[in-house]
């Protein structure tokens, strides 16, 4: 039997695209395992998944000054050796990463013991854990046509970013019974990223009084993120993360307010979802979710305003506007020719193992 390791995590969006895979690996008669941090998001989500999972030290690579520095770097090593034994044990034809820093152990371990990687890296220019894999990486896939001249030429393949099948099988009915709304009144869908927005969250909840004339709104907020002086007000629930409901949900949203994640912003597109995107500002990241949001919005999917010029008042002018003129969108998402990348990955995984 073929046998893959997938990896990656750290945040959400470095997992689910392994979530994708997984139906259609299965389906090409792989057996499956999963290398990931001891307790990260990636654990949690690959639970539901009942497939072996192998945890390993994590550190990050950090480019700012922290205590974490010092002792970070004997924990990528432990993750290298543990990463390697679990490798020698399970023998896998090949390692699929999505990235994120617990994948740099996993694919360099790999590496010597030679064992093929694919990577994938989902943003317009390539982060730093990846780009500590590319190296040794027998191809790189990524998400936006301008990544292409970034990545080395023998190894750059433009698949687009795998997207859950079941996204696209939501149920409105079932996320108004979820949700407690009505029919009759349109519906923002607020989703700030894996780990939540605070800016976004707060100027939302800000923007309340205003919005719920004429919205009903769910408000996905983060762990911990949620606002329990809020849980009463009628036209507006929240949630801190949401597994299998999100299909329902995006079913039932008329549009969307969401951080610039590319995996998001994928789904938004697959989906045909009007969206007002606000990427996480260049200060607080390497400023990749700024190029995802332009890209997006040069192309006429997304509308977009920066986190800096947050206010209740201009959320509440840019959504009703977006809500107003969303046609104009959905048939500029219409026209996009969405790549196929669940089945250019694991083509490309096939022709990798069967070389
Ligand atoms: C803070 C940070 O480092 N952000 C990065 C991270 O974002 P982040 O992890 O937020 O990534 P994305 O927006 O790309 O993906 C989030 C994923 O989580 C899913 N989801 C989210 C909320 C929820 O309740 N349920 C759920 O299933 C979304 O549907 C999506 O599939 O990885 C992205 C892809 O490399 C980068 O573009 C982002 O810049």
């Amino acid at each position: 039997m073929k046998k893959i390791v997938l990896t990656g995590g750290g945040t959400a969006g470095h997992v689910t695209p392994n979530i994708a895979l997984i139906p259609h690996l299965k389906e090409l008669g792989y057996e499956i395992s999963y290398i990931g941090s001891y307790d990260g998001i990636e654990k949690k989500l690959i639970t539901d998944f009942n497939i072996p999972y192998y945890g390993i030290a994590t550190g990050k690579f950090r480019r700012y000054l922290d205590m974490k520095n010092l002792t970070d770097p004997f924990r990528v090593i432990k993750g290298f050796v543990q990463a390697r034994d679990h490798l020698k044990r399970i023998r896998p034809d090949i390692v699929f990463s999505k990235g994120g820093f617990v994948s740099v152990p996993v694919v360099r371990a790999a590496a010597t013991l030679h064992i093929p990687c694919i990577i994938h890296e989902s943003d317009m220019t390539p982060g730093l854990a990846n780009k500590l894999c590319i190296p040794v990486a027998r191809k790189v896939c990524c998400n936006f046509p301008e990544t292409v001249s970034a990545l080395p030429e023998s190894k750059a393949v433009l698949t687009g970013s795998p997207i859950r099948e079941e996204l696209l099988k939501g149920d409105k009915v079932a996320a108004l019974d979820i949700c407690g709304f009505t029919a009759n009144k349109p519906v923002i869908l607020v989703i700030g990223g894996s780990l939540g927005a605070a800016s976004i969250n707060k100027t939302v909840r800000d923007a309340l009084p205003e919005l719920l004339k004429d919205f009903q709104i769910v408000h996905i907020c983060g762990k911990d993120k949620i606002d329990n002086m809020l849980l009463h007000t009628e036209g507006y629930v929240q949630f801190e993360y949401v597994k299998a409901e999100l299909k329902d949900l995006f079913a039932l949203a008329d549009v969307v307010i969401s951080r610039a994640g590319a995996n998001s912003i994928c789904e938004l597109l697959a989906l045909r979802k009007p969206n007002l995107l606000i990427p996480l500002p260049a200060a607080s990241s390497r400023g990749d979710q700024i190029l995802n949001a332009r890209s997006f919005e040069a192309q006429g999917y997304s509308m977009v305003m920066n986190d800096d010029d947050l206010s209740p008042a201009l959320l509440t002018e840019k959504i009703t506007e977006l809500y107003f003129t969303r046609q104009t969108y959905i048939e500029a998402m219409s026209r996009s020719n969405q790549l196929h990348a669940v089945k250019a990955i694991t083509d490309l995984i096939e022709e990798t193992v069967n070389r």
